[in-house]
């Protein structure tokens, strides 16, 4: 278990990570998410007492970082995959770590089986593409057998087996009891990953939530119809007071009734139906509306600063409230 209380960083009038108090707690994958900037690699520096907090704490299985014996055996982190001595093979990079933590070299051959880089572990990683890099770095947190593991942007570089081999062993490593904390940029890969999220913005929590809730919280639900029987359909629909808005493709979108209720209503009217599909926005659009007043980098097309446009194919319900600052369940 990770646990942060009122977590601060600035860095001269900078306020990279301000107040942030949360617990990652064990048995699952918590996914870190936040725009650029919004200080993600600062917070997870000082989980592992590579920058000083200003203010507040961070505790690793309720101790500092400092008064952990052999630090490596409780956390193990992939923070920079270049981080590794090139000139050094890949079997004496992490040789080297396992000596200095006291960890059995047999350790060594297993983890490097695990990221599958047994074949390549004489080789110099200098020499090594940036998939590989990050396998050894995933290899080199492994090494301890810790029970809590981070990983920023694990999946760089890596190809589509690479990322279905790291989504994998992520979700084993928490199936064992582990914490495992995790940031990504790729959100439909992180939708598939986490079982619950941590949220930043501009270093302010924003949202401390399962996966499904903040899906759910943060996006419109609405359920799709097709039918060759369209005007007919419209005219049930709205007979039975129920209010259809159209859209693209001859579609029919229907707010706050279930595919249940729906498919029912044109059975009773005789009505064929050639779609009816509940329809819920991605991780990606929820994301992107959460964070829309909490991005520090704009691309140039918005010169005001303002918030990204919604993406393509969001349509966000009136009842959408932003939740600056909001703590759980927000
Ligand atoms: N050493 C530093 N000195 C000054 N400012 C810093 C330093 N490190 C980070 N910052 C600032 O703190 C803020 C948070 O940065 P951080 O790298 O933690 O964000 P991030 O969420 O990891 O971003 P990204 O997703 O782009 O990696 C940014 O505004 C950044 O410019």
């Amino acid at each position: 278990m990770i646990e942060l209380d009122g977590l601060t960083k600035r860095y001269g009038n900078k306020v990279a990570v301000d107040q942030l108090s949360c617990v990652i707690k064990p048995g699952m994958v918590t996914g870190f998410l936040g725009p650029n900037g919004a200080g993600k690699s600062t917070t997870m520096r000082m989980m592992l007492d590579l920058d000083n907090p200003t203010s507040g704490s961070v505790r690793i299985d309720g101790k500092h970082y400092r008064e952990l014996e052999e630090p490596l055996k409780y956390i193990g982190a992939l923070l920079d995959a270049k981080a590794m001595h090139g000139g050094r093979s890949a079997y004496n990079n992490l040789l080297c770590l396992a000596q200095s933590n006291r960890i059995p070299e047999q350790r060594v051959a297993e983890v490097l089986e695990t990221v599958g880089l047994t074949a390549v572990a004489r080789k110099k990683s200098k020499g090594f593409s940036l998939g590989m890099g990050q396998r050894l770095g995933i290899a080199s947190a492994l090494l301890g057998d810790p029970r809590i593991l981070m990983f920023d942007e694990p999946v760089n570089g890596l190809d589509p087996e690479g990322i279905h081999w790291i989504r994998n062993l992520m979700k084993t490593l928490a199936s064992q009891g582990r914490t495992i904390f995790v940031s990504s940029h790729l959100m439909s890969e992180m939708a598939l990953t986490a079982d619950h999220l941590i949220v930043i913005g501009q270093g302010r929590l924003l949202a401390d939530t399962s996966m499904a809730d903040f899906i759910q919280e943060n996006s419109r639900s609405y359920v799709r119809l097709r039918s060759p029987q369209q005007e007919r359909l419209r005219d049930a629909l709205h007979q039975e007071g129920v209010v259809a808005v159209e859209a693209d493709g001859g579609t029919l979108e229907v707010d706050g009734a279930t595919t249940e209720d729906l498919g029912e209503l044109a059975a009773r009217h005789g009505i064929t139906l050639h779609e009816l599909s509940a329809q819920r926005a991605s991780l990606e659009e929820a994301f992107m509306q959460m964070t829309a007043g909490a991005v520090e980098y704009h691309a140039h097309s918005e010169p005001g600063g303002g918030a990204p446009p919604p993406p393509a194919g969001a349509q966000w319900g009136e009842g959408w409230v932003q939740r600056p600052g909001g703590g759980e369940g927000a």
